[in-house]
């Protein structure tokens, strides 16, 4: 429920569409969604600066990134989690409306919680990429040594551990980090912005 009162929204006089016209493509999120250790940083990390070699004015939202600054006021109950997912959809949406091909990776275990964000935004801004990866293969990588810690109880409501993890049911991409490599699942998401005029 919003607090605010008595305020106006007032336009800039620039555009989102003069401001894709300036860069040469067009802005979105690519919401990456999945288990911690599935590879939503790596794949975000590689596809970032790939992007940037292309000349695409992108830029990359990370969980435990923003969690030291804007959200470090949140924990992991799920109305922390709901809070941290829509400030970042809101933050994406301004990214977006700057012309930015934005890059927004946190687990958002909750559908609910992306589709409210698929719906602050137009149509073809939201694009989900599911960063499948099984429990186990995340676990066997444990790159921060969190789910040992989950199931030794010293980490509690860890997700896929004892907190929810609900996978995307129509996702725009699907990496699988668990039989592809690296660079084959930073490519898929690249030919799918070339193929749906993202980039041209
Ligand atoms: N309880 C619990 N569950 C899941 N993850 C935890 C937890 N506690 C700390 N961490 C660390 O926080 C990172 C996830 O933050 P997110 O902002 O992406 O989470 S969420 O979208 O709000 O669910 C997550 O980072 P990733 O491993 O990159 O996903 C963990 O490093
Ligand atoms: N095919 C792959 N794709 C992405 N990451 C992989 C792959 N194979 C192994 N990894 C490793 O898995 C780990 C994934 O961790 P990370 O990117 O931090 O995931 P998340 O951000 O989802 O928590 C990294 O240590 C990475 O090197």
């Amino acid at each position: 429920m919003s607090k605010s009162t008595n305020i106006v929204w007032h336009d800039s006089a620039v555009t989102k569409e003069q401001r894709q016209e300036q860069k040469k493509h067009k802005s979105a999120v690519l919401w990456f969604t999945g288990l911690s250790g599935s590879g939503k940083s790596s794949v975000s990390v590689e596809l970032e600066k790939r992007l940037y070699d292309l000349g695409v004015h992108s830029y990359r939202l990370d969980g435990d990134n923003v969690r030291h600054g804007l959200n470090n006021n949140l924990g992991f109950s799920q109305e922390d989690r709901t809070e941290n997912i829509r400030r970042i959809g809101e933050v994406s949406k301004l990214m977006i409306d700057a012309g930015i091909v934005t890059l927004s990776a946190f687990i958002s275990p909750y559908r609910e919680d992306r589709d409210k964000v698929r719906e602050i935004l137009d149509a073809d801004e939201f694009i989900e990429v599911y960063v499948k990866c099984s429990l186990e293969a995340c676990e066997e990588r444990d790159p921060k040594g969190l789910y040992k810690k989950a199931r030794a109880g010293e980490i509690k409501g860890f997700t896929g551990i004892d907190d929810p993890y609900e996978e995307p049911v129509n996702p725009e991409v699907i990496v699988k980090t668990d039989k592809q490599t690296l660079e084959e699942s930073v490519q898929v998401i690249i030919d799918y912005l070339y193929e749906k005029g993202y980039l041209s």
